[in-house]
């Protein structure tokens, strides 16, 4: 079953570099197909739509903003044209007003009811060099912070280091939780929001799965200084024996600061064990059942795999709990355990009759 197309929520204040980050995430040849939805047509320059290869994935909404001129069925018939397998999209980016109230427009995307739809998680740009001075006179920032699942703090460039740091600092309290990164011209890794395919012969060479756990080991040094900000991180492990489901379910419900989504094929522990493929951003989960059962040479089709991507995580405690997920060999999994994950299936597992699992 084909997984549910993620639609990530991009907002922010006014001018904040929303569509400069659309625009980049557009141009950034990742290999990603993109649809973008957008308040304003005229925000998104057709030049990038076209070097994306997703002109057919655009969609303007009205005039006005989009969380007091749209409802869940409107922007659901939007979303269900963009994600429909025929238009080949792997991300749709939700592109929201400046004045848009972001909570209203994420919970819009988690009504639609489509099972096609997946929701991304809630990007928050932040104006690094105006943030002090809006604060005080638009108090939802804070909260629409709060709120983000990733934070961009964005325009570094237009302030100097202390500044830069004092606004990052003063983001991560109100948010100890979100993945922060600072850009500038909303240069984020597209690692971080999107699943790079790897069978499109759009480059040189896709980024795999395995790409992104070397990305995130790889300190050599880039003469960009702002390299260091902008780039995620991603942590993995290959669990041997099965997960435990409730220790699964925590972890992708509450996962650690930093971590701003996590996606792996697991086995779950338990008298009926599941292969499930498990994606999570925000505490929301996407579970389908992973795509048959033949283990390649070097894979056992017993293992576990789990990559947790984000930005500012603490590595260490990323990765132990990560490793704590698996089973220990004393311990024994009560058939409701699984539960906790598989409720997320959005379709039942398909049984065959004796199917051992
Ligand atoms: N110096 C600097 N300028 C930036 C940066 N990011 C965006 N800008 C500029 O800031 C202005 C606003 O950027 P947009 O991307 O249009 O911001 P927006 O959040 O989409 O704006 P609204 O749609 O009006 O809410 C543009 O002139 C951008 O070129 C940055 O990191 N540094």
């Amino acid at each position: 079953m084909r997984r549910a197309v993620p639609v990530i929520v991009v907002s922010g204040f006014l001018g904040a570099g929303k569509t400069t980050m659309v625009n980049h995430l557009l141009r950034s040849r990742s290999g990603a197909r993109i649809g973008v939805v957008v308040n304003d047509f005229g925000d998104v320059s057709i030049d990038a739509l076209l070097v994306a290869g997703a002109v057919d994935g655009a969609v303007r909404l009205g005039n006005g903003c989009i969380c007091c001129t749209a409802d869940a069925d409107t922007l659901g018939e939007v979303l269900g044209g963009l994600v429909a397998p025929a238009a080949g999209l792997d991300a749709v980016l939700v592109e929201t007003s400046g004045l848009a109230e972001p909570a209203a427009v994420a919970r819009m995307v988690i009504a639609t009811a489509d099972p096609r739809i997946g929701y991304g998680g809630l990007v928050y740009l932040v104006d690094a060099e105006n943030l002090d001075a809006l604060r005080p006179d638009n108090p939802e920032i804070d909260r629409h912070i709060a709120l983000a699942d990733l934070l961009v703090v964005n325009k570094v460039d237009r302030v100097d280091a202390r500044t830069r740091d004092r606004v990052l600092d003063g983001v991560r309290a109100l948010n100890p939780t979100a993945a922060v990164v600072a850009t500038v011209d909303g240069a984020v890794d597209p690692g971080l929001l999107l699943d790079i395919p790897d069978d499109r012969d759009t480059g040189p060479r896709q980024l795999e799965l395995a790409d992104l756990l070397v990305a995130g080991d790889d300190e050599t040094g880039h003469d960009d200084h702002h390299h260091a900000h902008t780039r995620y991180e991603s942590l993995s492990v290959t669990a041997d024996r099965p997960l435990h489901p409730r220790r699964l379910a925590a972890f992708l419900e509450r996962p650690p600061a930093g971590v701003y989504r996590i996606k792996g094929v697991v086995e779950l522990a338990g008298a009926d064990r599941h292969r499930l493929v498990v994606h999570a951003v925000g505490g929301l989960l996407d579970v389908t059942t992973a795509p048959g059962r033949r283990a390649s040479a070097q894979r056992s089709v017993r293992q576990s795999d789990l990559v947790a991507i984000g930005a500012g995580m603490d590595a260490p405690t990323v990765r132990a709990t990560l490793q704590e997920l698996e089973t220990r060999t004393d311990e024994t999994v009560d058939a409701q355990a699984a539960l906790g994950v598989t409720r997320h299936l959005r379709t039942p597992t398909p049984r065959r009759a004796g199917a051992q699992t």
